[in-house]
C-alpha cells in the first residue's frame, strides 16, 4: 500500500468500505499480510504520529481510526466540545504512514443503541474507571467493535492511557481476541508536558502549571532511591504537596499501583515492592474543565 501513503491515506468511513480495504490488502499481499490497528479520537498530533509510525514499521498495512466514542464519555464531560480537525488528522496520518484513514459517523458505529457491553472489571475499579464511571465500559465496546472490523494483527496504544492499555490488553486476553497489543512510550513537549488533544483547551496560564504533573512523576525515582522508608501513602503524599503548590491545579488522583493488575503495593516500603514488580505512578488533575493524565512505570 505504499502508493496510498505517498498520496496519503484512503478515506473510508463506512465498516463495508474498510473491510473491503483490509481485504483486498491481505488478498494482494498473500501469507506475510501483516495488519496494523491503531485506534484514536483525532485531533493528532506527535504522540498520535508515533503510534502510526511504529504500525508502519511493524506492518504492510496501517489502520488508523478516528472516532470521537460517545459511549466512553460521562454526560458531564467533553463529548460535544471535544475537538475535531478532518483537514489537520489527514495531514498528520499522511505524514506518518497511515494508509487507511477509517472516520466513521456515531450513526455508523451505533446504528442501534447497543444492547451489549464489553465490561473489565477489577483492573477497570481504580484510577479513571473510578473517577470516570462507565468510562471503560465505552473504551471495551468500541475496542472490541474496531478489532471485529478491522480484524488486525497488532493494535498501537499509548502508555499516557496506561490503564487503558492494562484494560484492551486483558481483554484481548479473555475473550481470545488474535490481536497482539503493543504499548508504545509516551510523547512530551520539550517542556515534559505529555502531548494531548486536550491541552488545546489550556489557556497559557494552565499550560505552564501542568508541568507540575510531568516534573513531579520525574522526581519519584529520585525519591525512592534515596529514601528506604518510602511507603505508597507517603508518596502519595508528597506528590499531592507538590501538584498543590500550583494554584489551578485540581488533583483528582494520585495514586501508585502494580502494573497491570493496578492493584495497592501494600503497607511495606514500596522499594520492596518495585524491586520486585513494575508499579505505575499516576495523576490525574484538573485545570480548569480540561482534565490531565501523566505517569510514570517503574520497572524493576
Ligand atoms: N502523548 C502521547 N504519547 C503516546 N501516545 C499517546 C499520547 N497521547 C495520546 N496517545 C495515545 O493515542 C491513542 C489515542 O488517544 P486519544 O485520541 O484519546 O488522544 P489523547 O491526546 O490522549 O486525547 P485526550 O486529550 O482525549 O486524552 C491512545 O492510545 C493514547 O494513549
Ligand atoms: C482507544 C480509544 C480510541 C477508544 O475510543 C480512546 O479511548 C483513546 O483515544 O484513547
Ligand atoms: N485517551 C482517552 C480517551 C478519553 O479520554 O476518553
Amino acid at each position: 500500500m505504499t502508493a496510498l501513503t505517498r498520496t496519503g491515506p484512503r478515506i473510508v468511513r463506512t465498516i463495508a468500505d474498510v473491510r473491503a480495504a483490509v481485504n483486498e490488502y491481505r488478498a494482494a499481499a498473500g501469507a506475510g499480510a501483516t495488519v496494523g490497528l491503531v485506534p484514536t479520537m483525532g485531533y493528532l498530533h506527535e504522540g498520535h504520529a508515533s503510534l502510526m509510525r511504529r504500525s508502519a514499521s511493524e506492518n504492510g498495512l496501517t489502520v488508523l481510526s478516528v472516532f470521537v466514542n460517545p459511549l466512553q464519555f460521562g454526560p458531564n464531560e467533553d463529548f460535544d466540545r471535544y475537538p475535531r480537525d478532518e483537514e489537520r488528522d489527514r495531514a498528520v496520518a499522511a505524514e506518518a504512514g497511515a494508509d487507511v484513514l477509517f472516520m466513521p459517523s456515531v450513526g455508523e458505529m451505533y446504528p442501534r443503541k447497543p444492547l451489549t457491553s464489553v465490561l473489565v472489571s477489577e483492573v477497570t475499579s481504580r484510577l479513571c474507571g473510578a473517577s470516570r464511571p462507565g468510562h471503560f465500559d465505552g473504551v471495551g465496546t468500541v475496542v472490541s467493535k474496531l478489532f471485529n472490523i478491522v480484524g488486525p494483527d497488532r493494535a498501537y496504544f499509548g502508555m499516557k492511557d496506561a490503564q487503558q492499555v492494562a484494560v484492551v490488553t486483558r481483554m484481548a486476553e479473555d475473550l481470545n481476541v488474535p490481536v497482539e497489543i503493543v504499548p508504545c512510550p509516551i510523547v512530551r513537549d520539550p517542556d515534559g508536558l505529555a502531548m494531548s488533544s486536550r491541552n488545546v483547551y489550556l489557556t497559557a496560564e494552565e499550560r505552564e502549571q501542568a508541568l507540575v504533573l510531568s516534573r513531579t512523576l520525574a522526581q519519584v525515582p529520585g525519591w525512592l532511591a534515596d529514601d528506604a522508608g518510602l511507603t505508597s501513602d507517603l508518596l502519595k503524599q508528597r506528590m499531592e504537596q507538590l501538584v498543590r503548590r500550583m494554584p489551578l491545579a485540581d488533583i483528582e488522583y494520585a495514586e501508585v499501583l502494580t502494573y497491570p493488575d493496578l492493584l495497592p503495593p501494600g503497607e511495606a516500603p514500596l522499594r520492596e515492592a518495585a524491586a520486585k514488580e513494575r508499579l505505575l505512578v499516576a495523576l490525574a488533575v484538573r485545570f480548569g474543565r480540561t482534565r490531565l493524565i501523566d505517569n510514570i512505570l517503574l520497572t524493576p
